[in-house]
């Protein structure tokens, strides 16, 4: 298994530019599945997880390659999908798979989608996003590690159905907007998730014929239609990317320009930024961001929540900026049950966190030692990289198939900022 080693205390200058959002490219390769005809996809990161959708709905019978002269431009034809199943064994090691299940029930009337599985952050159940398929009038079996749908004898097509879920779900959002644009009548999702991954994902369905109205709200409208045709899309920015990116810098220090980051899909991570006294601003086709180092800087208490809030998707980030800021600092991870994995290994690189129930509690110390640590997820990952960065010595993180998941070769961008790391195969 591939390892990082990093050996600290240099401050990062420069610029580099963020890629496509995994989680805007991975439901937005499931839109491809709605229709018979091309669908072009530009600005698809080079990511782990992207490759795994891609075998997914190869599998079924979709052509989907990537173009030689253009390396994040993705051509997909569903034209010739013949097999609306999506395998265990591919489906354990991405959870985004579940968003197979929508587009294919709605276009082909059957599918037959393997349960997720278990998740390192939680048990993530996809409950509401049968919930949802079965208020639509889908007739769903769940045996055998499988979600079989399918529509009741003598139904063509789902119907337009209100629904509102349980907690706000991005994945069960898309899912059931998606499902929503083929559907006979209307589809009122209340309670939906607004994350800009979900709008990017409504705006691509809108180019393919889609009527949805009120995405980027918690009152998404869609008014299903009989088909609909291909389109090109361009991938959003990683907001998620960009942010880890904020937090590496601010804890390193140094002056970086992210080029193609949207600093208004990052408001509230920014904010915290610009408290600690991290300097982050607009510029030309991107954002910039300047840190002393986060030595010099205060601590940030903050709460996950559903976007706009906080994303839970950058707690681990920017708890490895605290760890190593001035003050105490309290985080509080409120979506996910178990999210707080990087907290001991951070603590075997010196860090002084006490973890009670959804809260951490953070004192920053002047300086982390370098040592080994395992990455545990995905952003656990990029917590202990960010974490290596600032330690004294050489830090190896270990199982980085977790970070290749959502990040393009971290290590060759942080390397262009002056970071000494490398990818190392023991
Ligand atoms: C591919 C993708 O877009 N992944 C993102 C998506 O994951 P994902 O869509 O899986 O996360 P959700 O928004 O669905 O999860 C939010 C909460 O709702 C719970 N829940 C969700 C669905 C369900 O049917 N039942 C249920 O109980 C989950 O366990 C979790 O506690 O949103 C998360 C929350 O912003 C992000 O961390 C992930 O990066
Ligand atoms: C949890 C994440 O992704 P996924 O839902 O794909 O596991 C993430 O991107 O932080």
């Amino acid at each position: 298994m591939d390892q990082l080693r990093i050996r600290g205390g240099h401050r990062l200058h420069g610029d580099l530019m963020v890629s496509g959002a995994k989680n805007a490219a991975l439901p937005e390769l499931c839109a491809a599945l709605l229709t018979a005809d091309a669908v072009t996809l530009h600005n698809v990161p080079a990511l782990q997880d992207v490759s795994t959708m891609l075998k997914l709905i190869r599998n079924m019978g979709v052509t989907a390659e990537r173009d030689p002269a253009d390396s994040d431009k993705v051509v997909l034809h569903a034209g010739g999908l013949d097999k609306p199943e999506a395998p265990y064994e591919l489906v354990k090691t991405m959870r985004a798979s579940i968003l197979a299940l929508g587009p294919l029930l709605a276009r082909f009337g059957h599918a037959r989608v393997s349960l997720p599985g278990g998740c390192a952050i939680g048990s993530r159940p996809v409950d509401q996003h049968i919930k949802g398929l079965q208020a639509m009038g889908a007739v769903i079996v769940v045996e055998h590690g499988y979600i079989e749908a399918s529509l009741p004898t003598g139904r063509t097509r789902l119907q337009g159905a209100r629904i509102s879920t349980d907690m706000v779900t991005v994945t069960g959002t898309e899912n059931l907007m998606m499902a929503a644009c083929l559907a006979e009548g209307e589809t009122v999702l209340e309670n939906a998730a607004q994350e800009p991954e979900v709008v990017d994902l409504a705006e691509m369905l809108i180019k393919m014929g889609a009527h949805i109205e009120g995405h980027g709200t918690h009152h998404i409208r869609i008014q299903g239609v009989e088909r609909l045709h291909g389109c090109e899309h361009h991938v959003v920015a990683d907001r998620i990317e960009a942010g880890t990116f904020l937090c590496a810098v601010a804890a390193a220090g140094g002056d970086v320009v992210l080029k193609a980051a949207r600093a208004d899909h990052m408001d509230a991570v920014i904010d915290k930024l610009r408290d600690a006294g991290v300097t982050v601003e607009c510029v030309d086709g991107g954002v910039r961001v300047a840190s002393p180092g986060a030595g010099a800087l205060k601590a940030q208490t903050f709460r996950t929540t559903e976007y706009p809030g906080f994303p839970t998707d950058m707690q681990a980030q920017f708890m490895a900026f605290n760890v190593v800021a001035q003050g105490a600092s309290k985080v509080t991870e409120t979506i996910f049950e178990n999210r707080y994995m990087h907290v001991q290994e951070l603590q075997r690189l010196g860090a002084d966190i006490q973890v009670e129930g959804k809260v951490a509690l953070i004192n920053g110390v002047p300086r982390l030692s370098g040592a080994t640590v395992m990455a545990t997820d995905l952003r656990a990952s990029a917590s202990l990289v960010i974490a290596g960065l600032v330690a004294d010595g050489e830090t190896t993180v270990d199982r980085i198939y977790h970070l290749d998941r959502g990040y393009d070769r971290m290590e060759n961008k942080l390397r262009a900022l002056g970071a000494d790391i490398e990818r190392v195969k023991p």
